[in-house]
């Protein structure tokens, strides 16, 4: 497990630090390896027919643990939980040649151990507040507010909140109350969530879940979704969370905007996605591309709601997964409306 360097007092009391001190490379390391079993557990369910139906850690570890007791195949899994060996690992590395369900199962019991009783996905969260820590330069929102200002919105401290009608952030996968967009007073109030929620003023919730607003006053502004749908777990649940944003925007206004950010290669890396693609599926949700900044491993999107109207002509050609382009090392990154 990685540890938070805590420091005493001149008593001897423990000063608990609030920021785990993590290297950048080890955090990198952590969070590429989570990437990489979630990505392998993926591979195995589909092939054993395990349906996972959230990107909610928890529920998937339920809906996993109940196939393998009605599998008959516990042994197995229990095997795998237990086991530490490099055979595993190489297996981990060729699942493709891999057709034993036995086997599968085993591996399944393998990952699902060093996510859950070995701390992965615990290190993965703090791996990745490191990640986005503001002075390693990694909160996205810092792309965004120079961006909503050149589009006129302003501080509403400075320029006096319409308090019949404030302007309301949506952060979904929110890792620190201290973003840029959490301090640019663009915002207030900036509703934060989290599947697992581990810092202060960040609520645990799954945007999946949360109850669609009734009220024009329990919209937002903005939603800001940055670095979450490539962890979503499947191309048709990265499709249903873009659908669902357009319940959670403001209508009847062309100021309420959509902030995604993806990891690069999802975009241009990927087989089924180019910007193109992606930009016209957000058009099919009547969304206008407003802005749009690369850097060497991320892609940034500024869009805003293009119409009044409810999305109408959903689906379409997205619900297909074509081969947009294709080359050696490509990945198949995916998303389905
Ligand atoms: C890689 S972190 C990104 C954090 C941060 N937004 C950033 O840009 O660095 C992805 C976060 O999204 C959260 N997440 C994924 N799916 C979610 C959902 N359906 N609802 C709420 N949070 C979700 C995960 O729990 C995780 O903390």
């Amino acid at each position: 497990m990685l540890s938070s360097r805590n420091r005493k007092t001149i008593s001897g009391r423990f000063i608990v630090k609030k920021e785990p001190k993590i290297k950048p490379t080890v955090a990198r390391r952590v969070i590429r390896r989570f990437h990489f079993l979630i990505g392998k557990r993926q591979i195995i369910c589909s092939r054993l027919g395990v349906v996972l139906v959230s990107s909610d850690e928890e529920a998937n570890k339920g809906c996993i643990e109940t196939w393998v007791r009605n599998s008959k195949l516990q042994e197995k899994y229990d095997r795998g939980m237990k086991t530490q060996s490099q055979q595993l690992e190489k297996h981990l590395l060729k699942l493709r040649d891999i057709s034993n369900t036995g086997v599968l199962v085993e591996l399944l019991g393998y990952l699902m151990n060093e996510i859950y009783t070995k701390g992965g996905l615990k290190n993965y969260q703090m791996a990745s507040t490191v990640g986005q820590d503001r002075n390693r330069g990694g909160d996205s929102s810092k792309v965004l507010i120079p961006w909503l200002r050149e589009l006129g919105l302003k501080s509403q401290r400075d320029h006096g909140c319409d308090r019949g009608n404030p302007r309301r952030a949506l952060e979904i996968g929110s890792l620190s109350s201290k973003n840029a967009i959490s301090t640019c007073g663009i915002f207030d109030p900036v509703v934060r969530i989290d599947l697992n929620s581990t810092g202060e003023g960040i609520s645990k919730q799954d945007f999946m879940d949360r109850p669609l607003p009734k009220h024009e006053s329990e919209r937002f502004d903005l939603i800001s979704c940055s670095l979450v749908l490539n962890f979503v777990p499947t191309p048709q649940l990265r499709g249903e969370m873009l659908k669902r944003f357009s319940h959670f925007l403001k209508r009847g206004t062309d100021q309420a905007f959509l902030f995604v950010v993806l990891p690069r290669p999802c975009i241009d890396n990927s087989r089924h996605m180019s910007d193109q693609w992606f930009s016209e599926m957000m058009e099919s949700l009547n969304y206008k591309k407003l802005r749009r900044h690369v850097t060497h491993k991320i892609i940034y999107y500024l869009f805003a709601v293009a119409t009044r109207l409810p999305p109408k002509h959903i689906g379409g050609k997205f619900k297909l997964k074509p081969v947009v382009k294709d080359a050696a090392g490509m990945n198949n990154f995916a998303i389905l409306l």
